[in-house]
């Protein structure tokens, strides 16, 4: 619909023919742009040449079961754009197989975003890319006119941003979830008082997207409980895979995004629903109530934007390794300008992260002045979230990983001398020291 909204014409079709049919039915004033198909065979004959398809399947083999049906359907220079989520490696690897033009680009925005204005990160043959940038431009979402929709690089580019992207958005949904948890059981807030803090929020350096929602979410009334929608939501949360793809490139590049991590480790513990009501049967639930001048609102406020400015810190530092280590030249600071608007995980504090990213390209995140300055406002609230909530047995695991993060980057003299002499200690693994030279051993080699 959206690319029929901005004025191209669009053959489509699905799997299940029923799907296409009701969706050109209910396309309104759309329809005449949008050309209904039941077969692939039809699909290729709708589209003028050299054509454009764009594929929205779930990852791994769809995609290449769907790649592998139209390619002979198709003629040498018509395009194959992945835009659902696909592994990075993947995409490499179908850039590399092609037997004819292919693109993979991650889409973010969810329905709204897809329908209205998704933000794009483009991967591929730049060619490619130019041949249809005016179109994904144009269904974009658009910052002060400013197209999201930017080409990253060569082949699985654009699915690896995408991938952190994911990340991203799982830790800052973890740390709001994590804040949610001291609201409703350390305070002991109803779900409507927790949707008000959050919807003030919104209003002040925490406004994004998922601060937004979440406010909407924690308001929300379930009429046949006849109470908050949220208190009777199972607390087990899915996941399709792509902050566990993330997680597990981090550990490839050797680049640390612990408070990343821990958002995925949160996901899959919070499934185990039987063994933690069993751990709870055995120890008993924790003294979560915490008394009001041990912790306030405002300091869940403070301590939020630190571990969010934690958290994009990891997540653009990874972009960093992985560009130096698969040499493609990641526009960091395009990259938060791309994701300002139309994706999950949009915020005001994406416009000042470009700036700055644009401004020190050589430092982390955090080491840059606008934010270096919003970090030693605000560790300490942090700290006195993760210090206090664990006193009270409340799980934090994504703020207390940035805070663990934080202090781990700011400790010139660190503790891995005693991995190092342990290490030569047990495998004659050697180490250096501080006053010169590689290669020593210990006492204990004699
Ligand atoms: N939902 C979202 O917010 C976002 C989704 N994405 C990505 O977009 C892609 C599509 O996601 P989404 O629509 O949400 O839901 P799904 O991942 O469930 O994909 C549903 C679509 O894929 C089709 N499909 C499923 N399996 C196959 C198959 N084996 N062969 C061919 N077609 C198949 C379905 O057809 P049928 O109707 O016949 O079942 C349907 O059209 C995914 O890669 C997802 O990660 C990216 C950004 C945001
Ligand atoms: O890409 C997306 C948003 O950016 C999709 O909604 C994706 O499904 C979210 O990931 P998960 O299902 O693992 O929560």
């Amino acid at each position: 619909s959206n690319i029929a909204d901005n004025c191209f014409d669009i053959a489509v079709w699905n799997r299940t023919t029923s799907v296409t049919h009701d969706f050109v039915k209910n396309a309104g004033d759309l329809a005449p742009r949008i050309t209904s198909t039941d077969t692939l065979e039809d699909l290729v004959a709708a589209i003028a040449t050299p054509r454009a398809i764009i594929l929205m399947v779930p990852a791994g083999q769809p995609v290449d079961d769907q790649i592998a049906a139209l390619r002979p359907l198709l003629d040498d220079d018509d395009l194959i754009i992945d835009a659902g989520n696909a592994l990075f490696h993947d995409t490499n690897r179908r850039a590399a197989e092609a037997t004819g033009p292919f693109l993979g680009i991650g889409v973010s925005g969810g329905e709204e975003g897809a329908r209205f204005g998704p933000s794009i990160m483009g991967g591929g043959a730049r060619q490619y890319w130019d041949r249809v940038s005016h179109i994904l431009e144009a269904i974009s979402a658009k910052h002060k006119g400013t197209p999201c929709a930017t080409w990253m690089g060569e082949a699985g580019a654009g699915h690896f941003v995408k991938a952190v992207h994911n990340g991203i958005e799982y830790a800052d949904m973890q740390m709001i979830a994590e804040v949610y948890g001291v609201m409703r059981d350390g305070f002991g807030m109803s779900a409507s008082d927790i949707g008000d803090v959050f919807a003030r929020w919104n209003t002040g350096p925490l406004q994004s997207y998922l601060i937004e929602i979440s406010g909407k979410v924690a308001q929300a009334y379930d009429p046949k409980s006849d109470g908050p929608l949220l208190d009777i939501i199972v607390d087990a949360a899915g996941q399709k895979g792509t902050g566990r793809w993330t997680a597990i490139e981090a550990q490839h590049l050797a680049s640390p995004i612990p408070g990343i991590e821990a958002a995925v480790v949160a996901r899959n513990l919070s499934s185990r629903r039987q063994e933690r009501a069993e751990g709870e049967a055995l120890f008993g639930g924790a003294p979560t109530s915490i008394p009001k001048d041990q912790l306030s609102i405002d300091q869940l406020e403070m301590g939020l934007i630190a571990g969010k400015i934690l958290s994009y810190a990891q997540g653009f530092a990874m972009i960093e390794a992985a560009s130096e280590s698969y040499d493609w030249a990641l526009p960091l600071p395009e990259i938060a300008r791309v994701w300002r608007e139309g994706c999950i995980i949009r915020s005001t504090m994406l416009d000042d992260m470009a700036t700055a990213l644009t401004n020190h390209p050589d430092r982390n995140l955090m080491r840059a002045p606008a934010f270096a300055d919003q970090l030693k406002a605000h560790h300490m609230a942090l700290r006195q979230i993760v210090a206090v909530g664990t006193l009270h047995g409340i799980a934090m695991p994504a703020l207390a990983s940035s805070i663990a993060y934080f202090d781990a980057m700011r400790t010139a003299r660190g503790t891995a001398n005693m991995i190092q002499g342990q290490r030569d200690y047990f495998g004659r693994h050697s180490f250096a020291r501080l006053d010169g030279g590689e290669g020593w051993h210990g006492p204990w080699a004699d």
